[in-house]
């Protein structure tokens, strides 16, 4: 498991794009029948992919006995129909469908391709999967605006519920490349984004750092941007596409942001 430090707001003024990249973009998180973990000491999140048939490992890191002895996970699957079974029981997931997996299952293994986000976790709560249906859908946006999405709410306060862990999907409308703008930051959470859904080719402009001093990561489909709390998370896509947010921190409250106006950005 790869392990990224956490980064003051004043790091950031002097790093380069390569520097900018190694700390705050993930980009390889898919191998055929592997599982790839990333470590973030923001928050203490790790981020993941899993590609083909793979098991879920306890890397030395975590220095616990299984990966989930302390933690919990958020599994959102990115492609056709896939399965993944906790401590024996199979749930077969459809494409944009979640899997909360809570603190104490011993063995999860996967088959399909999966994103995953894992949070620390001080209690067990129960293992549930949601449909895009079961989701708590918010439409925002306009077509002038360029930003028509819908928000999906699936691990949060009225939805699955977990310790810290806060997750949803947003779809883009067809013709729609905005997210996220306005934008914010959160005061007392780390975010991260993973972008999917969006052909090879094309390329999300992710905006990050301070509001006062905004930088850009040219992010490609199945990569996630960690933001921690004095980031702003935003961006655009050369097409349409989707995205899994999620967030681990002080509370669990969607709307406890500190929106940014457009008009403050630098
Ligand atoms: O499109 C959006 O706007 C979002 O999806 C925003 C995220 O849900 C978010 O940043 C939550 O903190
Ligand atoms: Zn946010």
């Amino acid at each position: 498991m790869e392990s990224r430090p956490a980064t003051a707001p004043d790091q950031v003024t002097s790093m380069d794009t390569e520097q900018l990249r190694r700390r705050f973009l993930v980009e390889d998180l898919f191998r055929t029948g592997e599982v790839r973990l990333t470590y973030t000491h923001e928050d203490r999140l790790v981020v993941g992919g899993v590609a083909g048939t793979a098991g879920l490992p306890c890397p030395d890191q975590l220095r616990s006995e299984y990966f989930l002895e302390r933690r919990e996970l958020g599994v959102v699957n990115i492609g056709g129909p896939g399965a993944v079974t906790v401590d024996g029981a199979r749930h077969d997931l459809a494409s944009r469908e979640v899997l909360y997996v809570g603190r104490g299952a011993r063995q999860v293994s996967f088959d399909g391709r999966f994103y995953l986000v894992s949070t620390p976790a001080h209690t067990s709560h129960p293992t549930v999967k949601a449909t895009l249906d079961d989701a708590e859908p918010v439409r925002l946006g306009s077509a002038d605006g360029s930003n028509e999405r819908t928000i999906y709410k699936f691990i949060h306060l009225k939805g699955i519920q977990s310790c810290q862990l806060v997750l949803g999907v947003t779809v883009l409308e067809p013709g729609s490349m905005w997210n996220t703008m306005p934008c914010h930051t959160h005061e007392r959470r780390t975010e991260v984004y993973f972008y999917f859904d969006l052909p090879e080719a094309d390329r999300i402009v992710h905006l990050m750092g301070r509001p006062d001093a905004t930088r850009n990561l040219i992010v490609a489909p199945e990569q996630a941007v960690i933001s921690p709390y004095w980031s702003v998370h935003c961006g655009f896509g050369t097409r349409s596409y989707a995205f899994v947010w999620a967030m681990g921190g002080e509370n669990q409250a969607y709307d406890d942001m500190e929106p940014v106006a457009i008009g403050e950005l630098r």
